[in-house]
């Protein structure tokens, strides 16, 4: 078979993803790095620094480029945060196949306390995520969050500044770079829910690519599949606002999946959860179901009010 092209974005969490997916199939299939070669390209979401991305179009931003290059033909398979895929793509792609996923829960870093309950009160903790600022509002109104964008680099630089006491990231991402250390507390699932697919490799392909497809088989994660689709399925039912917070985690043992989900307002002080557990051969109905109950208990105007 001639070389598989691997796309991906350009940003250092980007590369070291579709490195991890090349080892998982080099080691699969008994290949040489050879048989790969690793294709960054750049996207309108890492173009864009200067606002927040959920006003400049949100998700798709990230991925957009990428699927383009997949459907042409110029890459074979597209290796993506999950977290960052939109619930619905392109005509003639799907989400195939998930790495077994990395610890899902959202790190702090502080720079004069390690433990985010140990802020003083009206601290300010940087976050551009319209759920982890929403989430920091619910948990300590006294905080000021303010909008910190950038990668963990950039983020590290404005804690050294004093730009910010602290800020959240997603602990799966920073221990893909190899820059655990700088996590000085973990954010317990209970208090501070993932977004959807958060710590999830996803890897996109064209539908009905037979070759591809045997290949991305041998290292598809089941599990990690079938949480993926339970939150996604949530994600995907409640989704018509983007500016609505969501955030959503589903665990899998054995054949038997457990569902937590969140809705919540932009300043905190309205939140609504869900917790299901079924099979895990249901996950799509989990899902949705979820969404279904979550919706009915905020009642329609919890969504007209920031939409
Ligand atoms: N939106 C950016 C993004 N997309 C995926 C990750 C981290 C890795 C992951 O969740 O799988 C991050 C950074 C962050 O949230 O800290």
């Amino acid at each position: 078979m001639q070389t598989l092209k691997i796309g991906t974005r350009g940003s250092p969490l980007a590369l070291a993803q579709a490195h991890e997916t090349r080892a998982r199939l080099m080691q699969a299939h008994g290949l040489p790095e050879q048989a790969f070669e690793v294709v960054p390209i750049s996207t309108s979401g890492d173009r864009i620094q200067d606002r927040p991305l959920s006003e400049a179009g949100g998700k798709g931003l990230f991925t957009k480029e990428i699927e383009e290059a997949l459907l042409d033909g110029r890459i074979d398979i597209a290796v993506h945060s999950s977290k960052d895929m939109p619930t619905v793509l392109p005509d003639g792609l799907e989400l195939i196949t998930f790495l077994p996923r990395e610890d899902a829960r959202d790190a702090f870093i502080g720079k004069k306390v390690k433990r985010i309950v140990d802020l003083p009160r009206g601290a300010v903790v940087g976050s551009s995520s319209l759920r982890r600022q929403a989430l920091l509002r619910r948990m300590r109104p006294d905080f000021e969050v303010v909008i910190f964008r950038g990668n963990v680099q950039t983020r590290l630089r404005k804690l050294d500044e004093g730009v910010a006491e602290g800020t959240i990231l997603a602990y799966a991402g920073l221990k893909r770079l190899g820059l655990e250390h700088v996590v000085t507390d973990l954010m317990p699932l209970e208090d501070f829910p993932p977004a959807p697919g958060q710590g999830a490799i996803g890897i996109e392909a064209r539908i009905g690519d037979r070759d591809v497809e045997r290949m991305l088989a041998a290292i598809h994660h089941v599990p990690t599949g079938q949480a993926l689709t339970c939150e996604r399925a949530f994600l995907a039912a409640l989704d018509g606002s983007c500016r609505t917070p969501i955030a959503g985690h589903a665990t899998v043992a054995g054949e038997k999946l457990s569902f937590d989900g969140l809705i919540i307002s932009p300043d905190g002080t309205e939140s609504h959860e869900v917790r299901l557990e079924g099979e895990a051969a249901d996950a799509a109905e989990i899902g949705l179901d979820a969404a279904r109950r979550v919706r009915a208990r905020a009642g329609a105007k919890f969504f007209d009010g920031w939409a």
